[in-house]
């Protein structure tokens, strides 16, 4: 379970992130949704260490998090995909893959096969650069290779933002086929307020850094939320 608690976060003198508080119960999914600006990716990054938090608290399995580097919480169970994967683009996309299922001995090489068996395109591609990928290929390969990892909170920073129509939609039915298992607590930033919003236990809806609304996800939740969002 994470659980961020009057958080607050920014860049040097500009404060992004203000006051917002949520949790993510074990084996849940959080939509965080919010237009573009409204901090999402400047929280995620907070959440994993990669920027400091500058008020409130992150607690994750129980644990505060405030001494606990980038590297030491990805040890401890969280796996992170950034918007827009460009990482290891000169290794193949099977090298890529490999180079973390290796690491996990045979439990590694099942959980690559199960990672492939979602993305029914990426089977196909393993031979080739990872820089050579389409962007949405590329963002498949990032949450399999996430996934490998067998985290306990997968966060994913608008995983289908700007990809085309089929391949959002690949990318949309692995993701809801991963909730549905219920094995791993995921945080989902997604800027469109749909998908995600839709799928997910419960969502929090940014403006401008705050918290708009929060509560429990779903169709009506998202109608209301969309609207709430385009005043
Ligand atoms: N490195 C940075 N230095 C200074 N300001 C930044 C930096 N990165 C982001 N910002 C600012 O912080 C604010 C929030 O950005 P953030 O990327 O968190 O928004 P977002 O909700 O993820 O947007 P999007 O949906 O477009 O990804 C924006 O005003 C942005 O300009």
């Amino acid at each position: 379970m994470l659980t961020c608690d009057h958080v607050a976060a920014g860049y040097g003198r500009t404060a992004v992130v203000q006051d917002v508080s949520f949790t993510v119960p074990t084996g849940t999914t959080v939509a965080l949704v919010g237009a573009s600006g409204s901090g999402k990716t400047t929280l995620l990054r907070t959440v994993l260490g990669l920027l400091p938090l500058r008020a409130g608290t992150l607690t994750f399995e129980g644990t505060p998090l405030t001494r606990v580097r980038t590297h030491q919480r990805i040890r401890r169970g969280m796996a992170y995909v950034p918007q827009g994967q460009q990482r290891f683009g000169l290794l193949t996309a099977r090298e890529n893959l490999r180079l973390v299922a290796d690491r996990y001995g045979a439990a590694g090489a099942r959980r690559l096969d199960d990672a492939l068996a979602l993305f029914p395109a990426l089977p196909g591609l393993l031979g080739r650069r990872a820089g050579l990928l389409s962007a949405g290929q590329r963002q498949q390969l990032a949450i399999a290779r996430a996934l490998i990892s067998a985290p306990t909170l997968l966060v994913l920073d608008d995983p289908t933002a700007g990809l085309a129509p089929s391949l959002a939609g690949e990318t949309q039915d692995a993701l809801a086929s991963i909730m549905r298992q219920g094995d791993m607590s995921i945080v989902m930033a997604e800027q469109q307020a749909g998908f995600a919003l839709a799928q997910a236990d419960s969502y929090v809806a940014l403006v401008e850094g705050r918290v708009l609304s929060r509560g429990e996800a779903g169709a009506d939740a998202a109608r209301a939320v969309r609207s709430a969002l385009s005043r």
